[in-house]
């Protein structure tokens, strides 16, 4: 069995004096899609700050590809997208993921490649503040994927696409998965839990559970994953 591409263990973490992480224990395993989900203000970016190492921890221990969390050589190895765009409004979608291939010392046969996986190819001569909120999210997402990361964290990547597209994207996490790719995606649509391999649910700043979503069902003797976390949360 090959080493877990994550590995947290008793994490604590403080913001604004309030303890958001609390006692967090979790792995996920290489080459599958973890799906992060949780009510609003659960924590959930607060934990996926942590594994990306750029979030300062109270107590535990977050290992991430056999390193500690943050280590410098694990900046090329993970590619995060944040809830918020990251990306210059008054650049292209070319010119900007041009800019980041650059910063991050990527191949500049990457920006064709990531603008075709997220489905931007007919948008990439448009200035990125004019893009919809969903094509916006899509170029966050582009720059995550420059350089061929071996872990992506994104944070509510799907937020604002329409449901064909976001069957698209999914298509290209599994796709991604396939090749060894470890994807942690946190969500707060239900349908797309069911097409992760993994789920992990946090409450108020616990993990409630970690397993696969039919594991889930059957432990809860729910219909559906949304009454299943119901259950979940109101079993506390
Ligand atoms: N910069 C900050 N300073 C202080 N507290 C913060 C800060 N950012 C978040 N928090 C608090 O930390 C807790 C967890 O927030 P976090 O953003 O991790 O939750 P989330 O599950 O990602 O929420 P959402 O689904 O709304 O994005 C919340 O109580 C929030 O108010």
């Amino acid at each position: 069995m090959d080493e877990p591409a994550i590995v947290v263990e008793g994490l604590r973490v403080r913001r604004g004096g309030q303890e958001v992480l609390r006692d967090v224990g979790l792995t996920v395993r290489r080459g599958t899609v973890t799906g992060l989900l949780g009510p609003n203000g659960s924590g959930k970016s607060t934990l996926m700050r942590s594994i990306v190492g750029v979030q300062i921890v109270e107590s535990g221990q977050v290992t991430v590809l056999r390193r500690p969390a943050g280590s410098p050589e694990l900046r090329r190895r993970i590619g995060y997208a944040t809830q918020d765009p990251a990306i210059y409004a008054d650049l292209t979608v070319t010119e900007g993921l041009r800019y980041f291939a650059a910063v991050l010392g990527a191949p500049p046969s990457d920006v064709d490649r990531v603008i075709t996986q997220t489905g931007l190819t007919a948008s990439g001569k448009t200035v990125i503040g004019r893009l919809s909120g969903g094509q916006r999210g899509r170029a966050n997402l582009a720059v995550a994927l420059l350089g061929t990361p071996e872990l992506l964290v994104l944070d509510e990547p799907t937020v604002g696409s329409d449901p064909e597209l976001r069957d698209e994207l999914w298509q290209l996490f599994h796709h991604l998965a396939e090749t060894g790719v470890t994807l942690l995606i946190s969500s707060h649509v239900m349908d797309e839990a069911a097409r992760c391999d993994e789920l992990l649910l946090l409450h108020q700043g616990k993990l409630l559970a970690q397993a696969a979503p039919e594991v889930l069902r059957e432990r809860t003797g729910a219909p559906d994953l949304e009454q299943a976390f119901l259950r979940l949360i109101k079993g506390r």
